[in-house]
């Protein structure tokens, strides 16, 4: 028998269109709601045609392989790469791990140092120590307080033994866009393979990965208003880049990662990437203008500070710390507002975000942190209630703190020699 359904909450579907919705969604880097339109592209293929790409004496087969090729052919198209560069993976997780740990298994007779930077996805980061522990050497460069790396910097770390470089294209807290068309050009200059994290980077800026010089580049759907659990991995051609597989069976996708081919996730995936590519121009545009008006909004609010570099920045992302507010008080007080926050008690490690902690902010300011990042549904209302909303719950706060009496007293707080306990 069934388990009882009676302890299932319900929750509504939201039309992102049309409908007041709360808590107002203001998280799509965390995710994106999927677009209705590729929700529809992707239904026929959980029904009647389903398929198996890899079977090729019928029609089901035939009909499942071409549009898993057309769909390769959408997201080779966004990025100016050939599909058959194209590797489709379960997500951007597992597209850093088959290109970080199979360009350093393959390479690995040339040198065993990777060069990375601590504000990396957990995805890189945990890869990378699992090659340290593997018996790979590992440096991990430090950004600015902007949150962005130098070349110089770089060329600092290289050893002549470093076989890898890895170094996202957009931070996913922070939106800053890294100069990784200089980054890829030192790396091609001196024969170092480069891998690019780009799962935050599609739909908010063009990415040409020929013009880049770029190796190996991570996406993956559901940043984009495609579905999650599908991503893909780009392996340069010319020249060709080797991987060593980390999924073996089947021999799918040039023997670099096995498995039957989700077909209704890589239909999902190729509109998702064919709409960013038609509509990306407009959308920047739009999106951008809703981005600055809020954090004018915002910046009539004293002690505010936006967190990483706002010249290099995807249009969606703005990252504000509120100085003299307590983390905890401020994420249950802004509860009508679905964001993400810097603070430790929203994740379940203890520490407040590292990306923050590592451009230098205080652990006070990394606490009171939010991430607020907009999107395709995104209305001018809704940028005007979070406006609202947070001068009037940051204002309470403050009204209840006693550390922002004394600063409006003008007592140095960082003069006070706390009693320790
Ligand atoms: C920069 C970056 N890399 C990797 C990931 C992981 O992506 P996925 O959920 O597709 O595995 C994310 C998503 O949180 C991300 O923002
Ligand atoms: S604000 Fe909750 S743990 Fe820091």
């Amino acid at each position: 028998m069934n388990a009882p359904e009676k302890n299932v909450p319900k929750v509504a579907p939201v039309d992102f269109k049309t409908a007041p919705h709360f808590p107002i969604y203001m998280d799509y880097s965390a995710t994106t709601p999927i677009d209705p339109r590729v929700a529809d592209k992707m239904i026929p293929f959980l029904r009647e045609q389903f398929g198996n790409p890899a079977s090729r004496s019928h029609m089901y087969g035939w009909t499942a392989e071409a549009a898993v090729e057309e769909a390769r052919g959408h997201v080779a198209a966004l990025i100016n790469a050939d599909p058959r560069e194209i590797i489709w993976t379960s997500g951007a997780t597992e597209s850093n791990n088959l290109a970080i740990k199979g360009a350093a298994q393959f390479y690995k007779t040339k040198g065993k140092h990777i060069i990375t930077v601590k504000t990396e996805h957990k995805a890189v980061l945990d890869t990378v120590r699992e090659l340290e522990r593997q018996g790979f050497e590992a440096t991990y460069l430090d950004p600015q307080d902007n949150g962005l790396i130098t070349v110089e910097q770089l060329a600092a770390a290289v050893r002549p033994d470093t076989i890898l470089v890895s170094v996202m294209l957009v931070n996913n807290e922070i939106g800053v866009i890294q100069p990784i068309g200089e980054i890829a050009a030192f790396c091609r200059g001196k024969g170092i393979i480069f891998h690019c994290d780009a799962a935050q980077a599609t739909g908010k800026l063009a990415i040409d990965v020929q013009a880049l010089k770029v190796d190996l580049m991570t996406f993956t759907a559901h940043k984009t208003y495609g579905p999650k659990g599908i991503g893909a991995l780009y392996v340069c051609r010319k020249p060709r880049v080797r991987l060593e597989a980390q999924m073996h069976g089947g021999g799918h996708e040039r023997g670099l990662r096995s498995g039957t081919l989700p077909v209704h996730q890589i239909v999902g995936m190729g509109e998702a990437f064919r709409l960013a590519k038609v509509e990306m121009d407009d959308e920047i545009a739009r999106i951008k203008a809703l981005r600055d008006r809020l954090a004018n909004g915002l910046q009539d609010i004293e002690e505010v500070y936006i967190n990483g570099d706002m010249d290099h920045r995807v249009p969606h992302n703005l990252n504000v710390s509120f100085n003299y507010v307590e983390g905890e008080s401020l994420i249950m007080a802004v509860k009508d507002l679905a964001v993400s926050s810097g603070s430790a008690c929203t994740s379940a490690s203890l520490e407040p975000s590292y990306v923050l902690r590592a451009l230098g902010r205080s652990d006070e300011l990394a606490h009171s942190s939010i991430r607020f990042t907009i999107g395709r549904f995104t209305t001018e209302q809704d940028i005007d209630f979070a406006i609202e909303l947070m001068k009037s719950k940051v204002g309470k706060l403050r009204e209840l703190s006693p550390l922002w009496d004394m600063f409006k007293e003008g007592i140095d707080i960082n003069s006070i020699q706390w009693a320790a306990h």
